[in-house]
């Protein structure tokens, strides 16, 4: 997080007070204040200007009156005018580039801390609404920083010129004027809250309309066969109702201000026209005494009403902020543990399994470390893993396996097993509850997320591709890749034909999430990015899912070339692509089921041979077991072709 951020700590939740949005403001320009220094004392110098303009006028009105030539009053009053613009000008510039300035660490601040949340916080917030914090509310606060900041500065310090030199010329005649102003200044008042509420709705309503529209265009092909334009714009429709609803409110209450700072701007004019005009009369003043006055009524009322308008933009602002705040606040990823120091573990559930699990840690570290001296550590280690994305509901439930270097091992089971999550626990997204998760030997807590991420490489369900070129999706993981190793990874990937196709090669822009491929050809690039990684481990969820018959033969081929170089863990639903697989693993349920070779799951798995016997799309025939009730896995989920050969005990037809 970048200074502004970190100093710009809020009192806003609970306080909502004027007095602490205008805190708040002073805050968020810490790191600005040179700025704010010149630009004050350039205003103080511009108002110091601008109140000897009466003075002068005054002597020039009395003089004219005595028949005194009054030319060098004239050509000092255009001086002091000229001279107050020139810096009244710069002051504002100064002050506007420190608005921008403002914003540009907000935003910093945001970006770097949106892209670090923790896992969960995606899955609470839309990513639409998130967007629009760094967009559509920083834009709100640019304007009230930069705005109402200067009015603020500039109104406060006029106002309280002008207050002074008009005790000096008629103390009766200021007492009227502040009745005036402080009529407009309890009216301002009481409109302030429903202003600020009713921002504070319009911000999250054009936050809720990002994200629905986000929705709608990252689904687009499904919106469109299912002729749901209308319904999505009917529900955008609404967010869109409630914003204009939300604005409209807030603009009526602004606009309420209006008459009120009317009322104290004409109000006081005619207050001293009629009481200063009387007593010009009654010779109590002069006339110059009545033009100084009037001059001054409004260099105290203008700049008033402007300090007026300008906390009615700060409570506006506001709402922005809080939300900008909000998401400033959301919990990042932690930084990384002090070498050697165990990390951050989230509170562990206490569970009955939570002894054996440690004296089963013990027992599994020891080895890791005895095996040390003897035998290289597997490159990944799962020890009696516990994890839920719901505490009260357990997905994984003690997975105990280890991924050996130079080999191939598979994860298999039926949907919604708990494959994927092993993949998101090792690329550290959450934390396990219970339970250890080593890589090469070290447990993963001591280890920060990046190190343990620089470990992996994954080529998951949604592939990836962002906008960009080929060449960048694909150097993505590698950005100083030389062509010639970028190459090797199309070559391995069997992307040389959508190469030779793009206009452009390896040069050529994929649109808006690689929507100008096919979902095979979008597998292949995030299996290219993958090899070019080039990691001690490969993590492959599905990695063929989406090729014919062809691609997905030479893929498996070189995914068991490339086990022999470093530690595979594929995740697969269709077992002919891993029954070559040095080990596999079934998970079941978040438990593992079984653990060894092809054959020697068939004869003694009865969930591997369920799996086995659903994607030869028909019962098999085997000895009664617990798990035969369940009925065989349909094949369309993996995208399977029917009859897909399994193994030589399962033959097609049989
Ligand atoms: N982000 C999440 N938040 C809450 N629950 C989740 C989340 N991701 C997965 N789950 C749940 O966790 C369980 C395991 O899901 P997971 O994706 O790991 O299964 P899988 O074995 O990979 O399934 P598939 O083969 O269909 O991809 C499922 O019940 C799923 O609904």
């Amino acid at each position: 997080m970048t200074g502004t951020a970190a100093r710009a700590r809020p009192t806003v939740e609970g306080d909502r007070s004027t007095r602490a949005a205008v805190a708040t403001m002073y805050r968020l320009t810490a790191g600005h204040r040179t700025a704010v220094v010149v630009a004050a004392t350039l205003a103080l110098v511009g108002s110091a200007l601008g109140l000897a303009q009466p003075l002068v006028a005054k002597h020039a009105v009395d003089a004219s009156g005595r028949g005194q030539p009054v030319w060098s009053l004239l050509l000092a009053l255009t001086v002091l005018f000229v001279a107050e613009a020139a810096t009244g000008a710069v002051s504002r510039f100064v002050l506007e580039r420190m608005g921008e300035g403002v914003v540009r660490g907000l935003r910093h601040s945001l970006v770097a801390r949106l892209l670090r949340l923790e896992m969960r916080e995606y899955e609470r917030h839309r990513r639409g609404d998130l967007i629009s914090r760094v967009t559509t509310d920083t834009t709100v606060l640019r304007e009230v920083v930069s705005q109402a900041l200067v009015d603020l500065v500039t109104g406060a310090l006029v106002a309280v010129g002008a207050v002074v030199l008009m005790v000096w010329l008629d103390p009766l005649l200021l007492f009227l004027v502040t009745l005036t102003v402080v009529v407009a200044a309890v009216v301002v008042a009481s409109l302030l809250k429903g202003i600020r509420a009713a921002s504070e709705r319009m911000q999250s309503s054009v936050g809720a309309i990002a994200a629905d529209l986000e929705r709608a265009l990252g689904a687009l092909p499904m919106v469109r066969v299912h002729r749901a334009e209308e319904r999505e714009a009917a529900r955008i429709g609404e967010r869109v109702e409630a914003a204009y609803g939300a604005g409209v409110r807030t603009a009526k209450l602004a606009s309420l201000m209006s008459p009120a700072v009317e009322l104290a701007v004409q109000g006081s004019f005619l207050i001293v026209l009629v009481i200063g005009g009387l007593r010009v009369n009654g010779e109590a003043n002069t006339l110059g005494d009545l033009v100084a006055f009037l001059l001054y009524a409004s260099y105290l009322v203008l700049p008033l009403s402007s300090v007026f308008r300008a906390v009615g933009l700060i409570q506006r602002g506001m709402g922005a902020y809080q939300r900008v705040e909000q998401a400033l606040h959301l919990p990042a990823e932690p930084p990384s543990p002090p070498s050697g120091q165990p990390g951050q573990r989230p509170v562990r559930r206490t569970s009955r399994r939570a002894g054996r699990q440690d004296a089963a840690r013990a027992r599994t570290r020891e080895p890791a470390r005895r095996g040390a001296a003897h035998e290289e550590p597997a490159a990944l280690a799962l020890r009696d893993l516990d994890f839920g994305y719901d505490p009260s509901r357990p997905v994984l439930r003690g997975v105990t396996f280890s991924v050996p270097r130079r080999r191939q091992t598979a994860l298999v089971g039926r949907s919604g097993a708990g494959k994927s999550t092993v993949f998101a626990l090792v690329a550290r997204f959450y934390e396990p509850d219970a339970g250890d998760l080593l890589f090469d030997g070290t447990p993963a807590t001591t280890l920060s997320r990046a190190a343990c991420r620089e470990r992996i490489a994954v080529v998951d369900q949604n592939t990836y591709v962002v906008h960009g070129t080929l060449w960048d999706n694909i150097a993505y993981a590698a950005p100083d890749a030389t062509e010639c190793e970028v190459r090797r990874v199309v070559e391995l990937a069997q992307l040389e034909d959508v190469v030779r196709r793009l206009p452009g090669g390896l040069r050529g822009m994929l649109g808006e999430r690689g929507g100008t491929l096919s979902a095979g050809e979008r597998q292949r690039v995030a299996l290219a990015r993958a090899l070019l990684a080039s990691p001690g481990l490969l993590l492959l969820d599905e990695p063929t899912s989406h090729l014919d018959a062809i691609n997905e033969t030479a893929l498996t081929a070189v995914m068991t070339d490339i086990a022999r170089e470093r530690a595979v863990l594929v995740i697969a639903h269709r077992l002919s692509t891993v029954q070559h697989a040095d080990q596999i693993v079934v998970l079941d349920d978040g438990r593992v089921a079984a653990r060894g070779r092809h054959e020697e799951l068939l004869a003694h798995s009865p969930v591997y041979r369920e799996l086995a016997a659903g994607q030869m799309l028909r019962p098999i025939v085997t000895a009664p077991s617990p798990t035969t009730a369940v009925p065989p896995r349909p094949h369309g989920e993996s995208g399977s072709a029917p009859g897909a050969p399994v193994t030589g005990p399962w033959p097609a037809g049989g």
